[in-house]
């Protein structure tokens, strides 16, 4: 398939595009480089452009017929979206509405796109199944859940096929080191961590420890990069083949406590480094796992990698291996 892919230079949208390499898709990759990288286009063509700029989307898909879209540019950062809500209902919501115009002018028949757990707030249950009523308790999660409701609402109206994937959280890195998250300033447990193992940070802090969990502090869902990476590849297939449009979470379906990951990181690198206890973090629940069921019996997806250790230590080899490219000018 021609496949247009944006935010292809960024850590996930970076698996997901030399995966689909691999499956033998056309790719073109469209990508503002704000927080992605050229390095981490590794299959395909990339068109460095905005996707605010209107004029140059509608370039895009005169030049090409894409078949599908998957469409992972986006802001991330919750707390950022709190302090600054009109950039992510700049850049996630208007900016995707910006993508639909042109999906819908060229009639493209498939479109995946990245969604969160986030859209679920502060759900009272900690297995969570797609049907939930969506409730996001920050901006970056309701951006991303006005972002669903157009896409199915033109899908209603249209032709257009879609699969949308709710990410847990997503952590580690291809296995051989070529890629990984290089997200500048990054907040992400995992990622933090290992920047306490390269030195790149001095400590961290476990943000609450009264939480009604099993050692206190929160439980997620930790995902390999790859096996979502995967998810979307047969997302396509799925809907090639004939499949309905579905909105599919991605986790494992099992969660671990903060302190256990950052044990985990302990031991795995054997360093150990200062961990300060202190108050929650703002619009953190307590537990948050996939139902991962629907995800199963749609695309017949199975995860590879569902094992902490592994995660870790793919994240680990990835954070020494961009420390090194950092540190040579390299990237
Ligand atoms: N990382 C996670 O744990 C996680 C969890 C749930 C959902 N997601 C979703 O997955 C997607 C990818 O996240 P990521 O972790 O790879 O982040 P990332 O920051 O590494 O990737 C985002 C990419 O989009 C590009 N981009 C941003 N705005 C753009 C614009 N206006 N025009 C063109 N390109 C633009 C960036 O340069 C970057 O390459 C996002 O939509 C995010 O909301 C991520
Ligand atoms: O330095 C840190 C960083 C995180 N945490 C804790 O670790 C857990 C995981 O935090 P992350 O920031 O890694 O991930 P979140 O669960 O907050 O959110 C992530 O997953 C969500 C989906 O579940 C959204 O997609 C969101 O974009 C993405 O950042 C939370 O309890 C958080 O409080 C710490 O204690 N210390």
């Amino acid at each position: 398939m021609k496949v247009l892919v944006t935010g292809g230079a960024g850590y996930i949208g970076s698996h997901v595009v030399r995966q689909l390499g691999e499956a033998g898709h056309d790719i073109v990759v469209f990508d503002n480089l704000s927080t992605g990288y050229r390095w981490a286009v590794t299959a395909g063509e990339l068109v460095v452009g905005d996707l605010a700029d209107e004029a140059a989307i509608d370039r895009l898909f005169s030049e090409h017929r894409f078949e599908a879209v998957l469409h992972f540019a986006a802001n991330i950062v919750v707390p950022e979206s709190v302090a600054n809500p009109l950039k992510y209902y700049s850049n996630n919501t208007r900016n995707t509405l910006n993508l639909l115009k042109a999906v819908e002018r060229y009639q493209v028949p498939y479109m995946v796109f990245s969604s969160t757990a986030a859209v679920y707030g502060m759900p009272e249950q900690q297995v969570l199944t797609e049907d939930l009523p969506l409730a996001p308790i920050n901006p970056y999660g309701a951006s991303k859940m006005m972002s669903e409701r157009m896409i199915m609402d033109l899908a209603a109206a249209s032709s257009l096929n879609y699969v949308i994937l709710r990410y847990f959280n997503v952590a580690g890195a291809n296995p051989d080191g070529l890629l990984g998250q290089a997200t500048p300033e990054a907040t992400h447990l995992i990622k933090v961590a290992s920047e306490c193992v390269t030195g790149q940070r001095e400590g961290m802090s476990v943000f609450g420890t009264d939480y009604d969990t099993r050692d206190g502090t929160c439980i997620r869902d930790y995902i390999h990069v790859e096996d979502l990476a995967k998810a979307h590849v047969m997302a396509l297939d799925h809907m090639a083949n004939g499949g309905d449009s579905k909105v599919l979470n991605c986790g494992y379906g099992r969660g671990f406590t903060v302190r256990e990951v950052i044990d985990v990181v302990k031991r795995v690198s054997g360093v150990d480094f200062p961990v300060t206890e202190t108050d929650r973090r703002a619009g953190d629940p307590a537990a948050l796992m996939a139902d991962n069921t629907l995800i199963r019996d749609t695309l017949g997806w199975a995860p590879d990698y569902d094992d902490l250790e592994t995660i870790v230590r793919t994240a680990l080899a990835w954070e020494a291996i961009w420390q090194k490219k950092k540190a040579s000018g390299e990237h």
